[in-house]
């Protein structure tokens, strides 16, 4: 299960939990201009935009679940088994492996509006990268600072969607997602008054019932209406510190804690990482599942013009700030 958001206060922020029940070992990973992209059917390119995101770096390809390009351009895949179908290759349209799509949209583009133009000739094909690593069944949010859109290679065809909520999670497609939004209709952040019946004398007795019957489980249905609800309501004041906190409380809402969903002999999904990028200043920012403190990556502290691809290994033990010296048992 996943999650990705977006969240807007001063700066634009775009985040997301990766939630698996173990790691490839992924990176923050940072290609530069002048890294050359290879794409399999689409030629190569020499020169494209910075790109920041966390990936798994093989035979030297960034293999990105989500990243944030120089122009505040961002995109994370996410699972969608059952549903993401990949196609033959087409003549006269862009043929893109899965795998190449993020660096192939980041690499040359800055906005929706440009995004929307390419897609127009967009096939997604079923091309594996390598035996290890074969096709993996995902859709994706795409986001710049002004909105988001949801991508969707199904049976029938690419399907494109405006996604006014800047949420996205898993199953079902994204058209049911919005939908089912409507039973949630009379959930409130405000103190219920009783419209049950004037019969009968019926007061709230807590703070946040005007929430009962936002779902609490896990499934990614009822994590989008989760997340949804709580980006919609979120209040923060617009400095870096708050902006990131309440990102991080967003994606808190819909995190994974390992043991209450088992994912078949594997072991149990977790949240590995949670993210949240400053994509108007470059700042990629996580946490892991077993290390809260906040991490931070600048693009922009990098070499941008350099032709190196740059991997920082996520720092995943937990870091405890020790206030009065105490030394914790192990
Ligand atoms: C499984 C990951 C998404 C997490 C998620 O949505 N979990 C939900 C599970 S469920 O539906 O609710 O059961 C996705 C996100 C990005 C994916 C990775 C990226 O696409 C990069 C490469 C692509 C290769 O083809 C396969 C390995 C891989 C390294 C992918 C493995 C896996 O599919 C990742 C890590």
């Amino acid at each position: 299960m996943c999650t990705a958001v977006t969240y807007r206060t001063h700066d634009h922020y775009f985040g997301r939990n990766l939630d698996l029940p173990s790691s490839y070992q992924e990176t923050v990973t940072i290609t530069p201009r002048n890294f050359p992209l290879p794409f399999r059917r689409a030629g190569l390119r020499r020169k494209h935009y910075a790109i920041i995101g966390v990936a798994l770096v093989d035979r030297g390809y960034p293999l990105y679940y989500d990243a944030t390009n120089e122009k505040g351009l961002s995109i994370a895949g996410l699972n969608f088994p059952g549903n993401a179908d990949f196609k033959p290759e087409a003549p006269d349209m862009d043929n893109i492996a899965p795998y190449e799509l993020i660096p192939w949209l980041l690499g040359q583009c800055t906005s929706l509006d440009q995004v929307k133009v390419l897609l127009r000739r967009l096939n997604l094909i079923r091309l594996p990268f390598s035996e290890r690593l074969p096709l993996t069944p995902l859709h994706w949010m795409i986001s710049d600072r002004d909105g988001s859109m949801t991508l969707e290679s199904v049976q029938e065809g690419l399907r494109v969607y405006d996604n006014p909520v800047g949420v996205l999670t898993n199953n079902p497609p994204f058209d049911f997602q919005m939908h089912h939004l409507t039973n949630f209709l009379n959930l409130t952040r405000e103190s219920p008054t009783n419209r049950f019946s004037p019969e009968l004398h019926l007061e709230p007795y807590s703070l946040g019932m005007g929430a009962l019957g936002l779902p609490g489980d896990l499934s990614s249905a009822s994590r989008f209406v989760r997340a949804a609800f709580t980006k919609l309501n979120s209040v923060s004041g617009a400095s870096e510190s708050e902006s990131i906190s309440q990102c991080f409380h967003i994606l808190g809402s819909v995190a994974q804690y390992r043991g209450c969903a088992r994912a078949g002999d594997d072991g149990f999904e977790h949240t590995l990482y949670t993210s949240c990028c400053n994509t108007d200043r470059g700042l990629y920012y996580y946490t892991t599942y077993e290390n809260s403190q906040i991490t931070c990556v600048d693009l922009h502290r990098e070499r941008l013009d350099s032709d190196q691809l740059v991997v920082y290994p996520m720092l995943k033990g937990q870091r405890i700030y020790l206030q009065n010296g105490c030394v914790p048992q192990r």
